[in-house]
This record gives structure tokens, C-alpha cells and sequence, in this order.
């Protein structure tokens, strides 16, 4: 269950004219490995997690979650996808200041039907935090009970957006680390968006994005 962009091609408007957001890019990242997207600032990173994160529709090109072609399916359909085959990690773990830690995932757990959510927690360091609420918690383990909720749905697909951003250099290494265990504990199919080249030693691939171009290594 992988996940698979071909010769996706993403445009915005600008002006007259259109701004070539991403240009052909392909990526297969096959469940269980976790593919690091590089690239400076305005080379369409977060332009590529939104169309894999089937938010933006991109102009041409295939995406394929967990096998499923997403071209041709209405909003809703998409909506479902997400919901049951995709799971986000944003830059800034968007917690709900009044739940602790272990009710965070029970929420998406109660929304999704979905039991175990316990494990996750320990699973991510987290068990003996889990009565927590977020400003009772350092950046690191917001980032670990974001990570671990993002799983309770047991997506196909992981996309996970600049974790370290605001974490010293041992702790974004110790969230890096963890993305990639648990992304093969679980099997899931992860794009790891950063332009922090330092932890990626343990992960399966990197790919450089230049001028939206995918530049292989
Ligand atoms: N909604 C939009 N409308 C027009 N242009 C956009 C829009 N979103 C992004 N762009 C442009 O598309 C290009 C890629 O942007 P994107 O945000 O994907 O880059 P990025 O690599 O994520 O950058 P950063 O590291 O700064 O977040 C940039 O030139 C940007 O200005």
C-alpha cells in the first residue's frame, strides 16, 4: 500500500500568467519506508504534501493513496479517503489546549470508531504523560502525541510536515527516529517534509525538490 504521484503537475495563479508549483513530479514511497522531501524555501514542499494529502487538485499527473486512484472521486469520496487512509502531522502540533494527552486520541478515536489508542500513547514515549494537557508538555512531546494521533486512524499513508522546526538538535533527531519506527511498525507509506538535512541518515530515501522539480539521489 504505497503512496505514488505521477507526473503531477501543480500551477497557481499569478497574475497574467501561472506559477509552476510542481513540474512532473514523481514519487513512490512503498509502505513501511519513509521517502524525506528537501528543498529551500518556495520549491513547492508543502504544495507537494497538499496534493498527496488529496486537499489541492493538481492540473495534471496521477496520485495514488494506499493503491487508490484519487482522480475522478468527488469531494466527499475524498473526504472519506482522507479521513480513513491518510494521516497529518503538522508543523505546529494543533492539540485542544483542555484535553490531555490520552484524550486528544480518544477524540479521533470516538470520531473514527477505532480502539487501542493506549498503545499509541506508549508507543511514543508518552504512557506516563497521557493525563497532560498540552501547556503541561515540552515541544518534543506535543510533537510524540501529534505523531501518535495522527496514527489512531491507522492511515495507509503518513505526511508529515517540518517536525523539527521547533526542536533543539537531540530532540528533532529522537521525532525523526520515531517517524521512522513507527512507520514501520505500522507499515505505513511516509513523506517527511524538512529542510533540515541533519537526522535523515535512517530514513529510505531523499529527494531534493528544486524549482518544484524532483531531483533523485
Ligand atoms: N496559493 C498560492 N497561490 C499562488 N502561489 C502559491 C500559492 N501557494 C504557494 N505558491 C507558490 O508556489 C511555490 C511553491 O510554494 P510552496 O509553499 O509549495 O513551497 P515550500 O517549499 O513549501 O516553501 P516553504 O519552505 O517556504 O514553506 C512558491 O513559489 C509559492 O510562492
Amino acid at each position: 500500500m504505497s503512496l505514488i504521484l505521477r507526473s503531477v503537475t501543480l500551477t497557481y495563479p499569478d497574475g497574467d500568467r501561472r506559477l509552476t508549483a510542481l513540474d512532473a513530479v514523481d514519487l513512490h514511497v512503498p509502505a513501511g519506508t519513509v521517502t524525506a522531501v528537501v528543498g529551500p524555501s518556495g520549491s513547492g514542499k508543502s504544495s507537494l504534501l497538499a496534493v498527496a494529502a488529496t486537499l489541492v487538485r493538481p492540473d495534471s499527473g496521477e496520485v495514488l493513496v494506499g493503491d487508490t486512484p484519487v482522480h475522478g472521486m468527488d469531494r466527499r469520496a475524498l473526504a472519506a479517503l482522507r479521513r480513513r487512509s491518510i494521516g497529518i502531522v503538522f508543523q505546529q502540533p494543533n492539540l485542544l489546549p483542555a484535553l490531555t494527552a490520552a484524550e486528544q486520541l480518544r477524540v479521533m478515536a470516538h470520531l473514527d470508531g477505532r480502539r487501542g489508542t493506549a498503545d499509541l500513547l506508549a508507543e511514543v514515549g508518552m504512557a506516563e504523560l497521557a493525563h497532560r494537557r498540552p501547556h503541561q508538555l515540552s515541544g518534543g512531546q506535543r510533537q510524540r502525541v501529534n505523531i501518535a494521533r495522527a496514527l489512531v486512524n491507522r492511515p495507509r499513508v503518513l505526511l508529515v510536515d517540518e517536525p523539527t522546526s521547533a526542536l533543539d538538535h537531540a530532540r528533532g533527531a529522537a521525532i525523526v527516529d520515531l517517524i521512522t519506527s513507527t512507520t514501520r511498525a505500522h507499515g505505513v507509506a511516509t513523506v517527511l517534509v524538512t529542510h533540515d538535512r541533519a537526522h535523515l541518515a535512517g530514513v529510505d530515501q531523499v529527494v531534493d525538490l528544486v524549482d518544484g522539480r524532483v531531483r533523485s539521489r
